[in-house]
């Protein structure tokens, strides 16, 4: 087929580019490089540097389908900076679809997340549970998804949301990069890689089994296979949201204890108090993409860690 890749210079969506032109499609990279990188678009991938809300001149009739990875996804900031979440990701995704609808593009594959469900009192999530935000960047992701919901049933957009829970590892020299990194995996590496003296686990009196949060932590290469799962089977009017995870929750102290083990390094950490807005359980239950996509995750927390390590390793990152 013939893609386009938003945000395809940024962490996930470098990673499904190359795995989609190993997969034979044909593939333009749209990055504004906010915060992506032009060397991280694949070889054999054309690169347009631009914003998604200028899609009208960089979508054309003869695209098969779209991957929308392109956000702002800093929790935090979308609390500081509301507008900012909502100008990017919920106007810049509106004029895209808006393209998209203007050429007949009939595939859509949108990086949706875990966020979308707040604090819900469920474990495992399905995707039955109820979307209760709390942050602006869930808003502005649930915001999307309804538009989609929309745009499926009117101009028979073959959609398909993938509300990925805690995405970790690398492909290669494909992984994770962020100037501002707030994600547990690769802040934890920061000590052994020598970036950094100790480690911060950010609450200890959780209602888990050992006061720590419990997250859901999937491989990037896995979650990439759900991508092109999704596209291979979307089907046009219909609007599809799939949770994606492994369904499996892990501490941060079993984080912890797992990145001491792949590094060797006695890996120092201080406690702090909670994160604000952190949920204490995140734990995904992807039955529906088994049973629809005939999709389950391969690779356990041992291989995040070990190819996130790999990958800083190897780009001194
Ligand atoms: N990393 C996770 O654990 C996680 C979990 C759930 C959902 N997601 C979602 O997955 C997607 C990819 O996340 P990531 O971790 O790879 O982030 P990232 O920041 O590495 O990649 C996002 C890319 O989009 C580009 N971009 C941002 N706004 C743009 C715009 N208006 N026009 C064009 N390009 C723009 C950036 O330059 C960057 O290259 C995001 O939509 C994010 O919300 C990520
Ligand atoms: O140095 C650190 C960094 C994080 N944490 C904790 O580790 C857990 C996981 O944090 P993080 O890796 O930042 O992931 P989440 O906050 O769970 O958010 C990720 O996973 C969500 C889905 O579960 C997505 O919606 C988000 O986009 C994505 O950033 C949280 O309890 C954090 O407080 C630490 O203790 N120390």
């Amino acid at each position: 087929m013939k893609l386009v890749v938003t945000g395809g210079a940024g962490y996930i969506g470098s990673v499904v580019t190359s795995q989609l032109l190993d997969d034979g499609h044909e593939v333009t990279v749209v990055d504004d490089l906010s915060t992506g990188h032009r060397d991280a678009v694949p070889d054999g991938a054309q690169f347009v540097q631009a914003r998604i809300h200028d899609a009208a001149d960089f979508l054309s009739p003869d695209v098969d389908g779209v991957l929308h990875f392109a956000a702002k996804s800093l929790v935090g900031e979308s609390v500081e900076k509301p507008e900012l979440y909502w100008e990017n990701n919920v106007v810049g995704s509106h004029a895209l679809l808006e393209a998209v609808r203007g050429h007949g593009i009939e595939r859509f594959v949108f990086s949706s997340t875990a966020a979308c469900y707040g604090e819900p009192d469920v474990s495992p999530i399905t995707e039955d549970v109820t979307p209760s935000p709390i942050n602006p960047y869930g808003h502005s992701k649930l915001a999307v998804d309804m538009m989609l919901t929309d745009y499926a049933k009117a101009h028979g957009l073959g959609a398909t949301s993938l509300r990925y829970f805690n995405v970790g590892g690398a492909r290669g020299r494909f992984g994770e990069r962020h100037a501002i990194e707030t994600h547990l995996i690769p802040n934890l590496l920061k000590v052994p890689a020598g970036q950094r003296d100790r480690a911060a686990v950010f609450g200890t009196d959780y209602p888990t089994p050992d006061g720590t949060a419990v997250r859901d932590y999937l491989h990037v290469v896995d979650l990439g296979r759900a991508h092109l799962l999704a596209l291979a089977t979307s089907s046009p009017g219909t609007h599809r949201i799939f949770n994606l995870g492994s369904g499996t929750g892990y501490s941060v102290n079993d984080v912890l204890a797992a990145c001491r083990e792949v590094t060797g390094h006695e890996l120092p950490a201080d406690e702090h108090p909670r994160r604000p807005g952190d949920p204490a359980t995140l734990v995904a239950s992807s039955a529906r993409a088994l049973e629809q996509l005939g999709w389950q995750p391969e690779l356990g927390l041992r291989e995040i860690v070990s190819d996130a390590w790999g990958f800083m390793q190897e780009s001194g990152r």
